[in-house]
């Protein structure tokens, strides 16, 4: 389980995306169908002022730009001297207010020229993923309506049945390799969006280009809105969504199903990803489709393999084996489609690796909902939840619906870990129990987003529970300055992580379904990333910095899982035999020589 690490520590992580990436290769040419004015709105071919006098001839643009040619790294410079100077002006304004003027600027380049946009995004990943994707996007979604220039992705409608077939054609892109879908009904922590939610699969597809390489004309956000049961939305004169309530049961899922099939019927091989999908339907369609197409529930699947990557980091910086595991009193707080994915994940593998039965694992793991502690006792318990259900003589001092505060002085646990999506539920008094922890380096993950929504933040942690607690949480947060020269870090515990190498590693497998061996295989790779010396430090998951390195070796591993349980078919020229003889390190040169890369391409007209 630690030679990926070992590899991982000993190459290439320490050096920078840019020198990385400084020796690929001269591009080969684009085949362009347009010319002229056309190819200056598209912002797939547009090179601005970029394009060289040649080109400007060959592909009728001469006349319609300035005539000095400006490189791609003075383009590069300007962009991110706006962006600098954006920033210095808006200094000391709100939070919303300058996140959301950084993301337009972002949107703008974008629309405009989309290599230099993930150039940018892509060198500058730390700055601008807080901008793209976790928290801003949710202020995105929230303000869609308003923000709304142009479409990006799909919108398939209920109104839209029996049109799909046909509709997945209107697509220009001739091969989509990664989809990201929701249906809007719980974004983020912030509810039902409806047709707004189309930012997180947006935000969650730049992430792909920018972490995982995958090529951005093959990915395809999409947004199926069967309505909302939002009411302010519905009453919104500028909502752009169906206004009606969510449809239900079978009118829902046979929506679904439509889509399902028409996508498989364009690409087969295309990998679906469900996102932020209210919890009965996010168990319902990984149960439904998980054998019949390749498709994930990243809030389920992406963000246990996380936690558990965090899980076994905790039980290492305490500076014990994994086998004592079995010995951690885990408390997790929100039973939705997260808490009870991380549950189920961490129960199975953590029992595979410490060597103990589920049972005893389990044993440890306590559960708590909206109504406490979930035991027994509890009247219609969620079927999903119930595997985790207490019996009351195993939790003396405690009561059915027990509050969180009540669970944590009586359990003293190791662990405290929460997907509640209720901003502060870990108030001073919780996170003050907690200094009376069983352990000497006790765990608080802070997993809600966006950051409003985190159970508490890095700086209350730490100053209430001490300066000894390992912390995480899903939006980031700066590290705390303990004094003396001291540093509370603060990992982003956050399946981005996970899912573009899940992502990846499923695609370039050539795997038609995603296993649960596939899956352990990536969190597995993440929980073994670290050196001792960082887990020491309280650091569980490398920096953001390092993200593509994180995903060519979180790939490799989902690969090789599928090679290893027959499931890889091989990608474009590279088939399963040759994937079969590949060694680890062969396999990670593989997937990053994989990864797109953000670089101008000579184009060549043909009609
Ligand atoms: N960090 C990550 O990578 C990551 C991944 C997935 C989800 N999340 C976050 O986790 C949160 C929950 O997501 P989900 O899909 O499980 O949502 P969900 O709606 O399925 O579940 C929410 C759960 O929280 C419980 N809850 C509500 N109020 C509570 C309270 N006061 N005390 C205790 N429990 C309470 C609910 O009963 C429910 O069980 C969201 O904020 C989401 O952004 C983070
Ligand atoms: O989107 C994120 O940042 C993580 C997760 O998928 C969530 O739903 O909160
Ligand atoms: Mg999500």
């Amino acid at each position: 389980m630690w030679r990926v690490a070992r590899f991982a520590a000993s190459n290439l992580r320490r050096s920078s995306q840019r020198r990385l990436f400084s020796t690929a290769a001269i591009p080969g040419p684009c085949i362009v169908h347009k010319r002229g004015a056309d190819i200056l709105h598209d912002p797939w071919f547009n090179k601005d002022t970029g394009f060289p006098l040649t080109e400007r001839d060959r592909l009728g643009l001469r006349g319609l730009l300035p005539p000095r040619v400006i490189s791609f790294e003075q383009q590069y410079d300007r962009f991110m001297e706006s962006y600098r100077s954006l920033e210095k002006n808006t200094k000391g304004q709100p939070y919303g207010v300058v996140s959301l003027a950084k993301w337009r600027i972002l949107n703008r380049l974008h629309d405009r020229n989309e290599t230099l946009y993930y150039r940018v995004l892509i060198d500058n990943i730390k700055d601008f993923a807080p901008i793209i994707y976790t928290p801003t996007v949710g202020l995105v979604c929230q303000n869609y309506s308003g923000l709304f220039r142009r479409p990006r992705g799909m919108y398939f409608s209920a109104r839209d049945k029996g049109e799909m077939m046909s509709m997945i054609y209107n697509w220009p892109g001739q091969q989509v390799d990664m989809i990201v879908l929701t249906d809007g009904s719980r974004i983020l922590g912030l509810g039902d969006l409806g047709v707004q939610g189309i930012g997180i699969p947006i935000g969650k597809l730049d992430m792909y280009v920018a972490a995982a390489g995958i090529n951005p004309q093959r990915i395809l956000p999409v947004m199926l809105d069967i309505g909302t049961n939002n009411q302010k939305l519905l009453e919104d004169p500028l909502y752009l969504g169906l206004r009606q309530p969510r449809l239900e049961g079978e009118e829902y899922l046979s929506i679904v199903d439509e889509f399902m099939e028409a996508v498989h019927s364009r690409w087969p091989k295309a990998i679906v990803q469900f996102e932020d999908f209210q919890m009965k339907w996010a168990f319902e369609t990984l149960q439904r489709y998980r054998k019949r197409f390749c498709m994930f529930n990243d809030d389920i699947q992406g963000t246990a393999g996380v936690a558990l990557a965090g899980l076994l980091g905790t039980v290492r910086a305490q500076g014990q084996p994994l086998s004592d595991f079995v010995n951690q009193k885990i408390v997790v707080v929100g039973a939705g489609s997260a808490g009870l994915g991380v549950l189920n994940m961490a129960i199975q593998a953590l029992s595979r690796i410490s060597g103990n039965n589920e049972m005893a694992v389990k044993n440890h793991c306590y559960l708590l909902d909206k109504d406490g502690l979930v035991t027994k006792e509890r009247k219609n318990i969620d079927p999903a939840a119930a595997p985790f259900a207490k019996d009351l003589k195993d939790v003396e001092g405690l009561r059915e619906g027990a509050s969180v505060l009540e669970v944590v002085k009586t359990l003293k646990p190791h662990v405290l870990l929460g997907l509640s999506g209720v901003g502060g539920i870990f108030n001073e008094e919780v996170l003050k129990a907690m200094r009376e922890s069983d352990s000497p380096k006790p765990a608080i993950f802070a997993m809600s987003n966006p950051t409003m929504n985190a159970e508490c933040t890095a700086a209350d942690a730490f100053k209430h529970a001490g300066p000894n607690i390992v912390f995480g949480s899903g939006s980031p947060f700066e590290n705390v300055d303990l004094g003396n020269g001291k540093v509370g870090h603060v990992n982003q515990a956050n399946n981005m992580y996970l899912f573009p190498g899940i992502g990846l590693g499923t695609l370039l497998s050539g795997a038609r379904i995603i296993t649960d061996g596939m899956l352990q295989a990536a969190a597995e790779c993440l929980a073994s990333y670290m050196t001792d010396e960082e887990i020491q430090k309280g650091i569980l998951y490398p920096s953001i910095d390092c993200i593509r390195h994180i995903t060519a070796n979180v790939g490799a591993a989902v690969l090789r899982a599928a090679v290893v349980e027959d499931l890889a078919e091989g990608h474009c020229d590279v088939g399963p035999r040759e994937l079969k003889h590949m060694s680890e390190e062969e396999t990670v040169a593989y997937v990053m020589q994989n990864m797109w890369f953000p670089i101008y391409s000579p184009l060549v007209h043909e009609k």
